[in-house]
């Protein structure tokens, strides 16, 4: 696949303040890259600076082989859907899809049938001659999508558009956007501080951080590989526990020493103090004789699929919380009561290492 959009040393200041510092990545045509991030790290900006709502302070934007860096929006090839829709209110759905495409040039007979194609599309033949307000948020999004499509950019920029929605509406439309990516192979980019959204949309997530990139890479990678202590604790949950490199084959965690095989992902790290990063299903309650810790379940909270138990190390009680993610069966076998002391065994091929620059509480995310 080719490259369609390449940011190259993109800086962004307002006034003396930084909001992007030197971002620089490409996106093939196609991709659907989201950009992921805490509330300010500068995703919107990085998203307004493509579509020329915002001037760059230095860099170069190419799309499609085109120098952009300096061009107004109208002159941009992108459509755009917001958080807000923006519809206006005093037209009907087919005239909000049609007011583009009158102004792009089309005949009133082209007008009505793409306008027919792209409500149908997105599902909303029968709303045609409705107004925005008779319309639910959901609705009302699907109608910024047909609106944005139907003149036909070469880029699709979505700026959070599933934010206002609730959570039944939001995983249907999120599955409508990618079905519908897909199916036009329209190169798009989305802006959202939501993880679960970008893990189950893109193609490739940009986690960003107080206006740099953190990590670029695939959902799985940023969620098995996160490369920097923030995206471990941003993307999922994230256990990070206190233990000591003995050598290559053993570690310390409190008072229980775990022999860890070989090829585990201990990089670069040879003895020593470390935070191990776990996820909470790469933990498994055990019998006392496996290689395992002792911990002391605090609170089981149940979250539908599966339990979320937090424990805390059996001989370091003020050590921060464990959490287990225990599936509903697997729950059910166990017993599992608060205040009991249980052993905990670490899938070891999981672990990551970072150092211990800090304690963390991580970060738990509702099921
Ligand atoms: N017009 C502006 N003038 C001054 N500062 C701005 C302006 N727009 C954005 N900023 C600042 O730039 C930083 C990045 O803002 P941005 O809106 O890109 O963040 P974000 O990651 O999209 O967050 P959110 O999800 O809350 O919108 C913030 O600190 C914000 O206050």
């Amino acid at each position: 696949m080719q490259t369609y959009l390449n940011i190259d040393n993109v800086v962004k200041k307002f006034g003396q303040f930084t909001a992007l510092e030197k971002i620089s990545f490409s996106i093939k045509e196609g991709e659907f890259v989201c950009f992921l991030g805490p509330s300010g790290c500068g995703k919107t900006t990085l998203l307004r600076c493509i579509a020329g709502l915002e001037a760059v302070t230095s860099g170069l934007m190419v799309q499609a082989g085109t120098d952009i860096t300096h061009l107004p929006p109208e002159k941009r090839d992108f459509g755009i859907v917001f958080q807000s829709y923006a519809l206006f209110p005093n037209l009907t759905v087919q005239d909000n899809i049609a007011l583009g495409l009158k102004n792009q040039g089309h005949s009133n007979y082209d007008c009505i049938n793409l306008v027919n194609k792209w409500l149908a599309m997105v599902g909303l033949t029968d709303f045609a001659n409705q107004y925005p307000n008779q319309l639910s948020g959901g609705q009302q999004q699907r109608v910024a999508l047909a609106r944005a499509l139907a003149l036909s950019p070469g880029l699709l920029l979505l700026d959070e558009p599933l934010s206002a929605l609730d959570a039944k509406v939001r995983t249907y439309l999120r599955e409508e956007i990618c079905r519908l990516q897909k199916k036009l192979g329209i190169t798009s980019v989305m802006v959202t501080h939501d993880q679960e959204e970008a893990l189950a949309m893109a193609d490739r997530i940009v986690v960003m951080n107080q206006g740099v990139i953190e990590q670029i890479g695939s959902p799985q990678e940023i969620y098995e590989q996160p490369a920097t202590r923030f995206v471990a604790n941003f993307v999922g949950t994230m256990n990070f526990i206190s233990a000591s490199i003995i050598n290559k084959s053993f570690i310390r965690i409190g008072e229980s020493l775990l022999k860890i095989p070989e090829n585990t992902p201990i990089k670069g790290i040879k003895s020593g103090l470390v935070d191990l990063a776990i996820r909470p299903e790469c933990l498994y309650f055990c019998s006392e004789s496996e290689n395992s810790i002792s911990v002391k379940i605090q609170f089981i909270e149940f979250q539908g699929a599966y339990y979320q138990v937090e424990c805390q190390l059996w001989d370091e009680l003020s050590a921060p919380s464990i959490y287990v993610n225990v599936p509903v069966r697997e729950a059910r076998k166990l017993n599992l009561k608060s205040q009991q002391t249980r052993n905990l065994a670490i899938d070891t091929t999981q672990i990551r290492t970072y150092s211990p620059t800090y304690k963390s509480k991580p970060t738990v995310v509702a099921a």
